[in-house]
């Protein structure tokens, strides 16, 4: 279910403009910066491949390690290994106030702690309701349910606690890719705000994923993150055979990620953007 509650900008306005702390590199430099341009988030976007291919070769290292997704049997911990190393890490991210950044989305949100390091001031670049739109549920049950048993190998190996953390890698870089959706919906819909703007005041979901999808771009993203898949992953041997042809994670399930959550899941985030961009 799509977290969604319209009520009270001034809070999201407190969110927008709260602490930064521990910038990320390849998603600050652009969107929050006043240089907002499509090719700017494109960029962003592109840079942010790198790090969601580099996090599937390093979980895919581990087969499937079912006993990381178990309830723990400590009476102390309640969840998963996995919901423990998430909730912990999370709580210690709004310490240090990663949540108030307009690109960072926790998978927690309930009960986090406020921040504890001196507020930094954003620039305003997304409407404020912006801050209420956090998909990570479903982006949670897709990688689990559907993604992970697709490019791990079946099996148990008792790295629990290394594939847990492999898997809190790759949900924040599929987060923070997807949620960064709100960037690019807001530059299309400047860039075209007489087209936008009668969709969105009809509320029509589906004139504005028309309007937001370009499947030549699509294309082209498949194809590179395939390749990228192909770069990184692939097994150097120093003998004369060289290029071994085998590869840490599949090339084309990558690009299949790519093509069936990823894109799909950051242009709902857009349409969620844009049908609250007038309000
Ligand atoms: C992100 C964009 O919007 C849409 C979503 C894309 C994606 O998630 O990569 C690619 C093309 C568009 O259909 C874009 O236009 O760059």
């Amino acid at each position: 279910m799509i977290l969604l509650i319209r009520s009270s900008f001034q809070a999201s306005y407190f969110l927008v403009q709260g602490s930064r702390f521990m910038e990320n590199k390849t998603t600050t430099d652009s969107a929050t910066d006043s240089g907002l341009s499509l090719e700017s988030v494109r960029e962003s976007l592109i840079s942010q491949e790198d790090t969601i291919v580099f996090s599937l070769i390093e979980r895919a290292q581990f087969p499937f390690n079912s006993p990381a997704y178990d309830p723990l049997s400590s009476p102390a911990l309640c969840g998963s290994l996995l919901e423990y190393i998430v909730k912990e890490t999370e709580i210690i991210r709004a310490k240090v106030g990663r949540y108030t950044s307009p690109e960072e989305h926790p998978f927690f949100p309930n009960d986090l702690p406020l921040p504890l390091t001196p507020p930094h001031n954003y620039p305003q670049v997304l409407h404020p309701a912006a801050a209420f739109i956090n998909i990570n549920d479903i982006i949670w049950k897709m990688y689990f349910d559907q993604f992970l048993p697709l490019f791990t190998a079946e099996g148990d190996d008792g790295n629990y606690g290394s594939t847990a953390e492999c898997d809190l890698k790759c949900l924040q870089a599929l987060s923070r890719r997807i949620h960064y959706g709100k960037f690019v919906a807001e530059v299309k819909f400047r860039d075209a705000a007489q087209d936008y703007g009668p969709a969105i005041r009809a509320q029509d979901k589906d004139t504005l994923m028309k309007l937001l999808t370009f499947e030549s771009v699509e294309e082209m993203v498949k194809k590179r993150v395939e390749q990228k898949a192909m770069v990184f992953g692939q097994e150097v041997s120093l003998d004369d055979k060289g290029d071994t042809g085998k590869y840490k994670v599949d090339p084309s399930l990558v690009s299949r990620l790519y093509g069936e959550w990823v894109m799909p899941l950051t242009k709902l985030v857009q349409v969620e953007y844009l049908l609250r961009r007038l309000d």
